[in-house]
C-alpha cells in the first residue's frame, strides 16, 4: 500500500526512479503533515474496520441507503475530533472538520454527504445563524444524537431562491410558527437525509409577521420521532426514489400542513421575531439578510472544492499508474511480438490528454488548500461577533472566489474523469477501474450547493461591479488581491511582444496574458451589457444575453487566474529540489487553460500573427516532454493510500496484470455456470465439440 512512509519497489519503479526530486518531500509540500495525518487516522482505522470493508457486487439501492446509515453511526462513534475541538476557535475547529470529512469523502462518499449534510452542515449552520437559545442543539448535535436535513429547494426552484414559497407565519396568541406547502410545486425536495431517516430539518421559508413577508428564514423544524423515525402529524414526508447516482442518500421530499414550531426556533442572528411580533433585523434590505443565510453555505461549497480536487487526483493517479505499465505498439510499427512496446505515458498524444490534468490537479489541490485558510479567516472573523455586521468587502470578494472556483474545480475532475476513463481503454469501464464511481460522484456536484452556470454569474457581476467603481469612483474593492491589477488597466500590455516560445515561461509572462484576458474581457462584458440595455431597457436580460462568450468566460478566466496566484505564492516557499517541476506543473496548467482562450486575444488584437497561438502550443508539448520523467514521482506526492483510491488499475504496486488476473478469478460466481442457464438454452443447438470427435 502507498503510504506516505514507504512505497516497495516494483514495475514502476523504472519511471519513478526518473523524478528529479522526493516525492515524500513533495507530498508534505503539498499537504500540511499536520491534517495529513489526521487524514491517515481516519484511512487506517476505516481500513480495518469490517462495517466499512466494501463489497464486491453491485448492491441494491436499498442496501446502499442501510449501509451508508449504518456506516454514519459507526463512523460517528469513532470520534475523529476529540471533543475537545468543539471549543477551538472556529477556523481551527472548521479545518480540522474538513479535513476528517475530506479524508471520509474521497473514500465514502456517501457516508461523507450524508454526514456532511446531516451533521456538518447543521452545526455550522446553528454555529453561523444560530444564537445562545440553540445551544442545546448544537450541543447535542456535536454529540451525535441529531441527524439532520437543509431543506432550500423546491420542486418548481431550485436556482432562484427569492420565488420559494413554503412559509412561516408567526402566530402571537401561542408564540409558534406556522408552517404550510401552499401546493405540490413548493414542496421542498431533493434534501438529502430527508427521505428516510433525518429527525431534524433546517428549513429555509418566507417569514410572515403582522400580514407582512419579511424574505427567506431558516428555521429549526423537528421531522420525525427520534425513537421510531415515525413523522410527526402535520408533514408529508417522502423518498423522491431511484436517482442516477450517489444511491446510499434518502433524498426527499417534504410537504407542511399547518405545522407548528416555537418562536425560538427561528435563527436569529441576523433578524428575530419578538414575542409581540415584531420583526426586528439587523438588515435593512431583505435581500441581503438571505444573502447572509445563503453565504453559510459557501462552507458547503469549499467542502465540495476539497472533495472535487481530491477526486480529480484519484482520477490522474489510476490513469498514469496505468499509462506506465500498460504497452501498445512498437517503434518497428508491424505489430508482431516484441519487447520494445512503448509504455502508453511513452506517447506525445497520452502525455497530452494526461499531463495537463496532472498539473490541473495539483494546481488545484494547492489552491483549495490555501483558499481554505483565507475564506475560514472571514468567516471567523464574521462569526466572533454577536450579530453579523453588514457583509464586508472581504466577504463579497470570498463569495465572488467561491463562486467560480466550485465550478472550475468541479468542472475540472468531471472533464478530467473521462479523460482518464478513455485513458485506460476497456479496462477503464471495469467497475474495479473507480473511475466510473468517481464520475458518478463528482456528477452532482456541478449541481448541488449551487449550479456551476448560476453560480459563476455572480462572479462576473461582482468583478463588473469592481471595474464600474473603479472608473466612476477610483475605488476597488479587493481585499484579497483577486483583481487588484485592474488598478493598472491602463498600463498594461495590449499587445504581445514575446519573440520565443520560451518567453512564456514565466509567472510574469502568464500574469500579462491573464490581466489581459480578463481587462478584454469586463470591457467586452459591459459594452455588451450597455448594448442590449439600450435596447431593451432591461437589466436582466442585458445580464442573460451577455453570458455567452463574455461573462461566463471572464469567470473562468478570473478563477483560473486566480488558482495559479495562490499556486505560486504557495510554491515560492518550497525546497529547491522541488521548484522545477512545480514550475512546469504551473506552467503547463496556465498555458493549457489560456489555449482555450487563444481566440480572443486575436478578436481583442492584442494578437496578430500565429506566434502567440504556436507558442503556447509548442510550450504545452514541450512542458508534457519535460514532465515525463516526474510524472510518476508527482503521483505518489499526490495520492492518497491504496485503499482510499481503491483502483485495480491504479495501485501503487503497480502489478496491473496480477491484480487484474485476481481480480477476474475471483470475481464471485465468474467461472460458475449461472442459476438461470436452463432458460436461455437453445432447443437443438449442435455441441460441436461433440460433432467434431464424432467426425
Ligand atoms: C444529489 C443532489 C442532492 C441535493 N441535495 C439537496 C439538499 O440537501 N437540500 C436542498 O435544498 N437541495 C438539494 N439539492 C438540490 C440542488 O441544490 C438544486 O438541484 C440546485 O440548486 C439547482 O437547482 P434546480 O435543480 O432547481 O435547477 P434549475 O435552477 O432549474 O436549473 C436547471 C438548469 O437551468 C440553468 N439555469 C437556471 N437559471 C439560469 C439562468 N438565469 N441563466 C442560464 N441558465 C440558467 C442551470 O444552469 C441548470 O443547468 C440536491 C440536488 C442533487 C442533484
Amino acid at each position: 500500500m502507498s503510504t506516505e512512509t514507504s512505497i516497495a519497489p516494483g514495475p514502476l519503479s523504472h519511471y519513478r526512479k526518473q523524478a528529479k526530486f522526493c516525492w515524500k518531500k513533495m507530498k508534505h509540500f503539498i499537504e500540511d503533515p499536520e491534517l495529513l495525518q489526521i487524514k491517515m487516522t481516519v484511512w487506517q482505522t476505516l481500513e480495518k474496520d469490517p462495517v466499512f470493508k466494501r463489497p464486491v457486487e453491485l448492491l441494491s439501492t436499498e442496501e446502499m441507503k442501510r449501509r451508508t446509515a449504518i456506516q454514519l453511526n459507526k463512523y460517528c462513534q469513532y470520534n475523529f475530533l476529540a471533543p475537545e475541538t468543539a471549543n477551538f476557535p472556529y477556523k481551527r475547529k472548521t479545518r480540522f472538520m474538513m479535513t476528517v470529512n475530506e479524508a471520509l469523502a474521497v473514500t465514502y462518499p456517501d457516508v461523507s454527504v450524508k454526514h456532511a449534510i446531516g451533521i456538518g452542515l447543521f452545526k455550522n449552520t446553528l454555529t453561523t445563524l444560530g444564537t445562545e437559545r440553540h445551544k442545546h442543539i448544537l450541543d447535542a448535535a456535536w454529540n451525535n444524537k441529531v441527524l439532520a436535513c437543509l431543506a432550500l429547494t423546491e420542486v418548481s426552484h431550485g436556482s432562484n431562491t427569492k420565488q420559494m414559497r413554503t412559509s412561516a407565519t408567526f402566530d402571537k396568541e401561542r408564540q409558534e410558527f406556522v408552517i404550510n406547502t401552499p401546493d405540490f410545486e413548493s414542496a421542498k425536495c431533493w434534501v438529502g437525509n430527508l427521505g428516510k431517516s433525518c429527525t431534524m430539518a433546517i428549513l429555509f421559508a418566507q417569514l410572515h409577521t403582522n400580514g407582512q413577508c419579511h424574505g427567506l428564514h431558516a428555521f429549526i423544524v423537528p421531522i420525525r420521532d427520534p425513537k421510531t423515525l415515525i413523522p410527526y402529524p402535520g408533514i408529508t414526508v417522502g423518498d423522491m426514489g431511484e436517482k442516477i447516482g450517489l444511491h446510499g442518500i434518502d433524498n426527499g421530499f417534504i410537504l407542511f400542513n399547518n405545522y407548528r414550531i416555537p418562536r425560538e426556533n427561528l435563527l436569529n442572528k441576523t433578524a428575530d421575531v419578538t414575542p409581540e411580533g415584531d420583526y426586528e433585523s439587523s438588515f435593512s434590505d431583505p435581500g441581503r439578510i438571505l444573502g447572509a443565510a445563503l453565504e453559510n453555505l459557501s462552507t458547503g461549497r469549499v467542502g465540495i472544492m476539497q472533495e472535487s480536487s481530491n477526486n480529480l487526483i484519484c482520477a490522474v493517479t489510476i490513469a498514469l499508474r496505468y499509462a506506465a505499465i500498460r504497452k501498445q505498439f512498437a517503434p518497428n510499427g508491424d505489430g508482431s511480438l516484441n519487447k520494445n512496446e512503448l509504455p502508453l505515458i511513452e506517447y506525445q498524444l497520452h502525455q497530452w490528454r494526461l499531463f495537463p490534468h496532472l498539473s490541473a490537479a495539483t494546481v488545484l489541490r494547492i489552491f483549495v488548500n490555501c483558499f481554505t485558510e483565507d475564506y475560514l479567516s472571514v468567516v471567523e472573523q464574521t462569526t466572533s461577533s454577536d450579530k453579523i455586521q453588514d457583509l464586508s468587502d472581504m466577504v463579497s470578494e470570498i463569495h465572488s472566489l467561491v463562486s467560480s472556483a466550485k465550478p472550475l474545480i468541479t468542472w475540472s475532475c468531471r472533464d478530467a474523469v473521462q479523460e482518464c476513463r478513455e485513458a485506460c481503454g476497456g479496462h477503464g469501464f471495469l467497475k474495479a477501474s473507480r473511475l466510473g464511481d468517481i464520475r458518478s460522484i463528482n456528477d452532482p456536484c456541478v449541481t448541488y450547493e449551487g449550479d456551476n452556470n448560476v453560480l459563476v454569474q455572480q462572479s462576473s457581476n461582482w468583478l463588473l461591479r469592481q471595474w464600474q467603481s473603479l472608473k466612476q469612483d477610483n475605488i476597488l474593492s479587493t481585499p484579497l488581491g483577486s483583481c487588484d491589477f485592474l488598478k493598472n488597466h491602463e498600463r498594461i500590455n495590449k499587445k504581445f511582444g514575446f519573440t520565443s516560445p520560451t518567453q512564456l515561461l514565466s509567472v510574469e509572462a502568464i500574469s500579462q496574458l491573464y490581466e489581459y484576458l480578463i481587462i478584454h474581457l469586463i470591457k467586452e462584458t459591459e459594452a455588451k451589457q450597455l448594448e442590449v440595455l439600450s435596447k431593451t431597457k432591461c437589466k436582466f436580460t442585458a445580464r442573460c444575453e451577455t453570458q455567452v462568450y463574455h461573462a461566463a468566460v471572464l469567470s473562468r478566466a478570473y478563477i483560473e487566474y486566480n488558482a495559479l496566484k495562490y499556486f505560486w505564492k504557495h510554491i515560492s516557499k518550497s525546497h529547491q529540489s522541488l521548484r522545477e517541476t512545480l514550475n512546469n506543473l504551473g506552467f503547463l496548467y496556465g498555458l493549457n487553460c489560456l489555449e482555450k482562450h487563444l481566440l480572443y486575444f486575436y478578436q481583442g488584437g492584442y494578437a496578430t500573427g500565429p506566434e502567440l497561438a504556436t507558442f503556447v502550443r509548442e510550450n504545452i508539448l514541450s512542458l508534457c516532454a519535460k514532465l515525463k520523467p516526474d510524472a510518476l514521482g508527482v503521483v505518489d506526492a499526490l495520492a492518497p493510500p491504496d485503499f482510499v483510491v481503491d483502483s485495480v488499475l491504479g495501485k501503487s504496486d503497480g502489478k496491473l496484470y496480477e491484480n487484474l488476473q485476481n481480480l477476474f478469478f475471483h470475481n464471485p460466481g465468474a467461472m460458475s455456470r449461472p442459476a438461470w442457464w436452463s432458460e436461455i438454452i437453445i432447443p437443438n443447438a449442435p455441441d460441436f465439440k461433440q460433432v467434431k470427435s464424432k467426425l
